[in-house]
This record gives structure tokens, sequence and C-alpha cells, in this order.
């Protein structure tokens, strides 16, 4: 081995700072392939390679040089984490334990085969899920199953509540992640996880009350105002917490659909019907895969639908980011749904961001897309939307988006670990 694989900032990172990764000790002009891996907690396989040619001096620095094809092609600094695929058709990239870093292998090798070639350096470069000094404890409050985040420091932090989509369990990192930006973070589970039910057949908002309660008595979570985050059926949930809860602040929605869909969402005496969906209206695509995004039933009122959550009843305000090739259902048009709701009953028009190229599963920076999934709902993969390089670029720019509306909000003063762990 002839090359030496350098990253910066050396050591580890966490999974959503972007780096700089160069190699040196190449000849000049060389043509070289570089090849990134790293193995789930599942034992899937992730891989990615892309082809580059060494400078006149004998370096390659990918903030410099374009991909000349693989995986990627052009300037694409973090190409080689985004562009991750899976061995195993269908599976997502997912982080289930937050306490261990993903340990990737980057390989250099000679010429542009990236099976053939001869390696000529490696390094092992750890991308984290828990800042240094992030502090994470298990939650079993009253009913409340979950796992609580707490920034370094004596705090008090300002608090947000996390919320997944349908799928149940308890996934902690993008709560985890949060924390590092200094927000005392709930990663909350509601079905499927601990003595929870196992399944979802309604919504009841009691439960995620008792989560707001939580939050706000604990000594190290700033008040009066809490914030919510939530993708899909989760976005949905934190909608409706912000419609007809107390002490919300803040709401993020990363396409959510504003609407009861396939679960009635109840809250004292108040019923939200189910849209309800039809599974006649399922599209098969080319690959074979199933394509919902037409699944759901029409809502017929407009935005007075029976199924339409109350937005317009939420105090603090909404961030709805949008995938505009979202083919869970369309997010754009519920977006805008929602935004009619909020005007006709005299709110202001929320921000929404839309992004186009970008799926259903909006994931912190550098999550490599997963295109076709399992879908509990229906019980089949499903096509989930997104092109890689355009959904890449808008999950970097949501997450500045997202930390940027907490931080204004809830009163963050949007802090960071320091990037050497
Ligand atoms: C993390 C998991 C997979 C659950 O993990 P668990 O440890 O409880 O389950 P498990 O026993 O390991 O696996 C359960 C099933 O999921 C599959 N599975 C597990 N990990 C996977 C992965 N990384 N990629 C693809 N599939 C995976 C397993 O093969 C198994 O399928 P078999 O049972 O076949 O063996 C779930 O919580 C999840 O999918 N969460 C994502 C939530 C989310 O954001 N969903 C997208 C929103 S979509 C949405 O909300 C739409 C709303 C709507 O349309 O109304």
């Amino acid at each position: 081995m002839a090359a030496t694989v350098t990253v910066e900032p050396a050591g580890r990172c966490l999974w959503d700072e972007p780096v700089r990764i160069a190699v040196r000790g190449l000849a000049p002009g060389q043509p070289v392939t570089l090849r990134a891996s790293l193995r789930d907690e599942k034992g899937a396989l992730f891989r990615a390679h892309a082809r580059y040619r060494a400078d006149a001096t004998g370096r390659l620095d990918l903030e410099r040089a374009p991909a000349l094809g693989g995986s990627f092609a052009g300037l694409e600094p973090m190409g080689l984490l985004w562009a991750l695929e899976p061995d195993k058709p269908l599976w997502r990239f997912l982080k289930r334990d937050v306490q261990t870093p993903f340990a990737v292998q980057l390989e250099v090798l000679d010429g542009h085969e990236p099976e053939a070639g001869r390696l000529l350096g490696r390094a092992v470069h750890e991308r984290a899920f828990l800042g240094p000094g992030v502090r994470r404890e298990p939650v079993r409050a009253g009913r409340v199953r979950g796992t609580l985040f707490l920034p370094p420091g004596p705090g008090s932090f300002p608090g947000v509540i996390d919320i997944f989509g349908v799928g149940g369990g308890l996934l902690e990192y993008r709560a985890s992640l949060l924390a590092s930006h200094g927000f005392a973070t709930l990663a909350l589970a509601y079905y499927d996880f601990d003595d929870l039910p196992t399944r979802l057949d309604s919504i009841h908002l009691d439960y995620f009350e008792e989560a707001v309660s939580y939050m706000l008595q604990h000594a190290q979570v700033k008040g009066p105002g809490i914030g919510l985050l939530g993708i899909s059926l989760g976005a949905d949930i934190c909608l409706s917490m912000a419609s007809f809860l107390k002490n919300i602040s803040a709401t993020v929605s990363i396409n959510g659909s504003g609407v009861s869909g396939s679960a009635d969402i109840h809250y004292k005496q108040t019923c939200l019907p189910r849209l309800g969906y039809d599974l006649r209206r399922i599209k098969v695509a080319f690959s074979g895969l199933l394509d919902i995004v037409d699944m759901r039933n029409d809502v017929v009122g407009g935005c007075e639908d029976p199924s339409m959550i109350p937005v317009d009843k939420a105090q603090g305000p909404i961030l709805f980011i949008v995938g505009l090739d979202d083919h869970n259902w369309r997010s754009e048009f519920y977006a805008q749904l929602a935004s009619d709701r909020l005007q006709a009953h005299g709110k202001e028009k929320p921000q929404i961001i839309s992004y186009p190229g970008a799926g259903h599963n909006i994931e912190p920076p550098y999550f490599p897309l997963c295109p076709a999934s399992l879908h509990k709902l229906v019980d089949k993969p499903v096509l989930w939307g997104g092109e890689p390089r355009a959904h890449s670029k808008a999950q970097v720019d949501a997450w500045k988006q997202i930390l940027t509306f907490f931080c204004k909000h809830l009163g963050g003063t949007q802090k960071r670990a320091s990037p050497k762990l």
C-alpha cells in the first residue's frame, strides 16, 4: 500500500457532519477508485464506489475532484456516504444502537475497476450518533415509553419530541443527533415497543399529552412550550398534538399529510375519522414494486374535510418539509391543503419547503436513500420515491431548516458539540 487516505476533521464525527476525504501518495494523474463500505447491525453490507483521477501532484481531494462515474458522478464530497447501497434488496439504512458508531471502511484502489484494482490505501472513518457529553436516558414514566437525549452541560435546554411513522418500535438516531445541536429530545415510541400495544388501531392523543407533560416537568427541559418533529404518520401525530394539546411552541412535519389517514385520531370527546384507503388504487411500477401514492381515498371536503387535522387551532408555527417525489402519498398537495385550512381560519400562511427529487423518507444528512422497502400498512414492499442525489441535497438543507426553525421558536442557540469526538 502506497497511498494515504485522510478524513478531516480527524477522528470520530457525528453522522450529520460533512468531512473532507482526501488521498495522497498517488502518481500524478493516476486513475483510482474509492470504495466505501459499512455493515449495519442486522449484518447488511452497504457499499459505494467512485472513479477519480489524481491531480498533477499525486493528490486527490474529494472537495475539488469530480467523480468520473461509479455510484455517482461529479463533485460530491460526501457521495461515498449518501450513495451507499445495501447488498440486501429492499433494505433501509437505519441506526438501531445509537451508542455505537458506524465504522465506514474507505479504500483506494489502483485503476477504475472497483473489484479488481490493487489496494493502495485504506482508512476507517467512525461516524457517531451520540455526541460528546450527550446523555441517553431510557424513559418509562407513567405510560410514556421512549428515550430522552440531553445535551451536555447543566441546562435547561429547549425540548423536542421526535416521532417516527408506521412500523412501531423505537428509532433513536434523529433524536440523538438533535441533542448534539442543543435540544433535549425525546424519541417517543407509541406502539410495538416494550409494553405498548403491538398494533395501532387508533391514535389516542392522551398518550402523547402525557409525553408533553413528562418533558415539561423535567428539570432540564426549558418551558413553557416544546417542539415537535415527526415524519409521515409521526408528522400527522405531531400536527394533531399541535392542534389539540397545550404548550406546543413549534411543529415540523416531514412529509406528513395533515389528515387522519389510516387510523382514527381521538382526543377527549373528539374523533377525527380516518380517511381510509382503497387497495385497488395501488399501481404496480415497471420494477414490479407497488406504488401506493394514490392509495388513499380522496379528500372530499377540501380543507374542511372531517378527516383534516384542525391545524388552524395550533398555537405555534408549523414548518412543512415536502419531498416533491414522495410516493407514499402526495405530500405537496396535503401541505397545500393544510395551508389553505390555516388561511381560511385567518391564520398566517405556513412555511412550506418543497424539494424536487426528494422522496418520502427525508432523513438527517448523508443517510443513503432507500428507494423501496416494506410498508407495514400494506405489508408489502413499496416505492418511497426520491432520486439519490437530489434526495441527499434535500436532507442536508432540510436538517438546517429544521434546526433553524427550532432555534427561532424554542429559543435554542444552535450549539454544536465539538466535531472532534
Ligand atoms: C425499525 C423497524 C423496522 C422496526 O424494527 P424492529 O426491531 O421492531 O423490527 P424487526 O423485527 O427487526 O423487523 C420487522 C420487519 O421489518 C423489516 N426490517 C427490519 N429492519 C429493516 C431495514 N433496515 N430495512 C428494511 N426492512 C427492515 C424486517 O425484515 C421485518 O420484516 P418481516 O416482518 O417481513 O420479517 C420499524 O420501526 C420501522 O420500519 N420504522 C420506520 C418508521 C418509519 O419512519 N416508517 C416510514 C413511515 S411510512 C408511514 O408512516 C406511512 C403512513 C401511512 O401510509 O399511513
